[in-house]
């Protein structure tokens, strides 16, 4: 059967989304700076939105994690590819992720970053699948909760492929 992809989070709905988020981060950390941390690849769509509505000072920096390869089953492992440039300690710290399905790479990497000792580590996430946890994470800022569907779109790949839909979409006529 040849994939369809059935709309599930409009543009428009992403979009207004990332902005109110930007508003409420922007409030919550007023007086300070943030130092975002992209988890790559997925994360970088909704990084670069969300940068852009946040109005206190930004840095940056990316990290590479992957776990489900080309599959549409996390295979379990997490493995870092790409490490951050700079350190963390005493930063505040933003992780952004695309999404949290089964929690397995954010438990990892939020235990892994925590040892670098951050001034405080919080968690933003543009999806989340609460259904499929079989890690505890605390997210901190959530844009969708989302039923247990594997999705596509802003960031999220199947197969690599997809990342660059504007919207959040389900493949159909996938095992
Ligand atoms: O909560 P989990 O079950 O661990 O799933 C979430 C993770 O899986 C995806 O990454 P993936 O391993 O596909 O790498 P990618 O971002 O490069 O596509 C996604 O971007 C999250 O990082
Ligand atoms: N889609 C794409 N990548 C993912 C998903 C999903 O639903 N869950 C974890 N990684
Ligand atoms: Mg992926």
């Amino acid at each position: 059967m040849a994939e369809h992809i059935k709309v599930l989070v409009s543009e428009e709905e992403v979009d207004k989304r990332i902005r109110e988020l930007g508003e409420l981060i922007s409030k919550d950390y007023a007086g300070k700076d943030v130092h975002m941390i992209c988890v790559l690849k997925g994360g970088v769509f909704f990084m670069c939105e969300l940068a852009k509505r946040i109005t206190v000072p930004v840095s940056m920096d990316f990290m590479s994690v992957s776990s489900y390869g080309d599959d549409t089953k996390s295979s379990g492992v997490v493995r870092i590819a790409k490490d951050l440039d700079e350190p963390l300690e005493g930063k505040d710290v933003l992780i952004v992720e695309d999404i949290i399905d089964s929690g397995r790479t954010l438990s990892y990497l939020m235990k892994v970053l925590q040892e670098r000792k951050p001034a405080s580590m919080r968690l933003c996430t543009l999806l989340d699948k609460p259904d499929r946890r079989v890690k505890m994470v605390d997210v901190d800022y959530t844009g969708f909760n989302i039923p247990d569907e594997f999705v596509v779109g802003y960031g999220l790949d199947y197969a690599q492929k997809y990342r660059n839909l504007p919207f959040i979409g389900v493949v159909e006529g996938v095992e």
